[in-house]
């Protein structure tokens, strides 16, 4: 139970570094450093890193990965494609938490869930897999009933909701459309007994009606950040998005 929130669910903040690993690419410089950014983060109030392992490897690095694992005092969320390549990386590098995520080389970010009603005989051994390391696995999925459904039978005790197309709205109705998709993504996930968490496209103006949920434990929150940092800092704009999430989830379990 969070000291913030004593009337509900804690709700945590997993910091995403990809993006101060693409600013540091572009130039192949060493600078900004993702350790320093991880380290930053969780003093700034992360509950988690994120970060995610894409098989072009255009941001976060095998390296990174090797280096920030034994520096965190909070946990790593390792992101992966169910490739057998990720899936033997993540096990020799024993994250907390593996989140499975699709993936397409073309894409300029993750397009949507990851399809487990239809690759789900791949999901479950990539999830049996992880298991067996010790690893909680997490499925990133669309909220969709019959995606939660399948994510619940492979054994995999966690789902994060693709909340993109929410982020993508373009007018109001659309907006209230996607948002409560996703709030019912959230009840069929915890009718399931899964943790539910939420993330991708989320910001400072669009994170506050993802955060009133009550019951979606955790989101995963990166790009904007990084960008806000440009103009505040990075450890304003990690404990800036960390008090707007509190604030919108204890004013909505207020007003229940
Ligand atoms: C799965 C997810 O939502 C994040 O890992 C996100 O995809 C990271 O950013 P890119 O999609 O730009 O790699
Ligand atoms: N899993 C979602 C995530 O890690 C954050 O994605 P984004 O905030 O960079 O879109």
């Amino acid at each position: 139970m969070s000291f913030l929130n004593p009337v509900g669910p804690a709700l945590e903040l997993g910091i995403n570094i990809d993006h101060v690993a693409t600013l540091r690419n572009a130039r192949g410089t060493t600078y900004p450093d993702p350790i320093q950014a991880a380290l930053q983060a969780e003093e700034a109030g992360a509950d988690a890193i994120t970060l995610h392992l894409r098989e072009d490897r255009r941001h976060i690095r095998d390296a990174d990965v090797e280096a920030i694992r034994p520096l965190l005092r909070t946990r790593m969320n390792l992101e992966a494609a169910v490739t057998s390549e990720m899936i033997d990386f993540s096990c020799r590098i024993k994250p907390q938490d593996s989140c499975l995520v699709p993936e397409k080389r073309t894409e300029i970010t993750t397009e949507g869930g990851l399809d487990v009603v239809t690759h789900f005989a791949q999901v479950q051994a990539a999830v049996k897999q992880l298991q067996a390391e010790g690893i909680r696995v997490s499925l990133f999925i669309d909220p969709d009933d019959e995606q939660i459904k399948a994510a619940a039978e492979t054994g995999a005790p966690v789902i994060e909701l693709h909340t993109g197309r929410y982020a993508e709205a373009h007018d109001q109705a659309s907006m209230e459309k996607e948002l409560e998709r996703v709030r019912a993504g959230v009840r069929e996930g915890i009718r399931r007994g899964l943790k539910v968490n939420a993330g991708h496209g989320l910001h400072y103006t669009n994170v506050q009606a993802i955060a009133a949920i009550p019951d979606i434990a955790e989101l995963n929150i990166g790009h904007a950040i990084v960008a806000q940092a440009v103009f505040v800092g990075w450890h304003k704009a990690v404990s800036d998005m960390k008090a707007i999430m509190l604030k919108a989830r204890l004013d909505a379990v207020g007003k229940a």
